[in-house]
């Protein structure tokens, strides 16, 4: 059955988002940080990565889930039971904004063409921070 927004202006500009979510442990601390987080430390870090589309394949997907969870385990696999201080993009101070960062690029690099919307990076329940690479707008979509 087609869409109900069929014909209307709302068929140019619905768009659909998947979302994978991954975890992985590591210690750090933040170098410019004044207080208990400039000394070593560690999280379970929440991750989850949301890629966006406009059209669905045959099977009706704007991505499969398996992709984009497969790619992403593998990024974080790589941060996993790690000190982030030894890793030079974080530059001594792997923040949960940085880590969202680099799970982008790398996500980037690793699913080339998949318009990634958003990477939110949750450091504790209540602590989150999200990067949106092109700001309050989606990237661009095929
Ligand atoms: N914008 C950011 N602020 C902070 C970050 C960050 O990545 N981005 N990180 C930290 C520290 O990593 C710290 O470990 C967590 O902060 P904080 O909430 O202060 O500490 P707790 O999780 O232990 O919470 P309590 O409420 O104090 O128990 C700091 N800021
Ligand atoms: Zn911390």
């Amino acid at each position: 059955m087609a869409p109900s927004y069929q014909g209307d202006e709302r068929a140019d500009k619905a768009v659909y988002v998947v979302r994978a979510e991954g975890t992985f442990a590591a210690a750090h601390y933040l170098a410019s940080y004044h207080g208990k987080c400039e000394t070593l430390h560690g999280h379970n870090y929440r991750v989850r990565a949301y890629a966006a589309g406009r059209k669905l394949d045959e099977g009706g997907m704007v991505l499969d889930f398996g992709i984009l969870k497969k790619a992403l385990r593998e990024v974080l696999a790589r941060l996993d039971h790690t000190n982030l201080n030894d890793h030079p993009f974080f530059q001594d101070n792997p923040s949960a904004e940085r880590i969202a960062t680099y799970v982008y690029e790398e996500m980037v690099k690793k699913l080339p063409g998949t318009p990634i919307w958003k990477v939110e990076v949750f450091e504790t329940d209540e602590n989150l921070a999200v990067y949106l690479p092109y700001g309050d707008t989606l990237p661009p979509l095929p």
